[in-house]
């Protein structure tokens, strides 16, 4: 089925400490959201692409996207404040009402195969997300002083693409809105609108570029890609 994807990239990329956006730095010599970019240009089940991104960064992304050859942008929205307001400008100028995936720019190791089994999901389901089992022991901390070990077996790390119908995803941004709700993700939005998420296994490499150390795993990824491709 074919779907529509929202790349919020309008961030500041603060824990990278970089002078500019974290989506400009480049590996083996291609922007982070040029590599994200390509993986739905060269999806044909991908046929939109919203990008919300900061106004003062619009026409140097506008030259990248010619630069590559990206085709499939159909909307450059302004991003906001917030990685939730950015995404809800996404979904405003989204020119599809069927399936919606929104997935982090700061994530441009995504397997295709995981996008489509999101999409299959999410067209089934209703709402369905990428992640990956704990691997670490996870515990909540306050003042320094653990409080409880949260049993792993149930743990996941959530992740991107976060894939949704368009209208249960609408609903759930624009009630968050009215009710001044802020979520670290998509799902918890619709979460608390009472719709089940469904879980989609995603893989290790599906690394957010966050900090100086994910640019270095980011290498490796793709250093291995390319000789498997080989
Ligand atoms: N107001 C915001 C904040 C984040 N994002 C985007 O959401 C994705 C995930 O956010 P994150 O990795 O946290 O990026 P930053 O917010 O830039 O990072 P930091 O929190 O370190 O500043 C990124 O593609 C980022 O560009 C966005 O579009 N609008
Ligand atoms: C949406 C997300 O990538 C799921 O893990 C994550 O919550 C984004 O967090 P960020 O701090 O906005 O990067």
């Amino acid at each position: 089925m074919a779907y529509t994807v929202i790349l919020p990239a309008a961030g500041s990329g603060k824990r990278m400490g970089a002078e500019h956006n974290k989506l400009f730095i480049e590996l083996k010599n291609i922007p982070v959201l040029i590599h994200t970019l390509r993986v739905f240009e060269r999806d044909p089940q991908c046929a939109h692409i919203v990008l919300a991104v900061k106004k003062d960064e619009q026409s140097y992304i506008e030259q990248l996207l010619l630069q590559y050859s990206i085709q499939k942008v159909a909307a450059i929205t302004e991003g906001g404040a917030e990685r939730q307001h950015s995404v809800y400008a996404g979904l405003k100028a989204s020119p599809s009402k069927e399936v919606v995936l929104v997935h982090d720019a700061a994530r441009p190791f995504i397997h295709q195969d995981v996008i489509h089994r999101l999409v299959q999901a999410a067209e089934k389901f209703g709402a369905a997300v990428a992640a990956v089992r704990a691997k670490d022991t996870m515990k909540k901390v306050q003042n320094g002083i653990i409080q409880e070990t949260v049993e792993r077996e149930s743990l996941w790390i959530i992740q991107t693409p976060q894939a949704f119908q368009y209208n249960i995803l609408e609903k759930a941004e624009r009630m968050a809105e009215l009710e001044s709700f802020l979520g670290t993700d998509e799902a918890m939005l619709v979460e608390r609108q009472g719709e089940k998420v469904h879980i989609v296994e995603s893989t290790y490499d599906n690394v957010k570029v966050t900090t100086q150390e994910d640019l270095l795993f980011g290498e490796v990824i793709l250093n291995k890609r390319k000789q498997e491709e080989q």
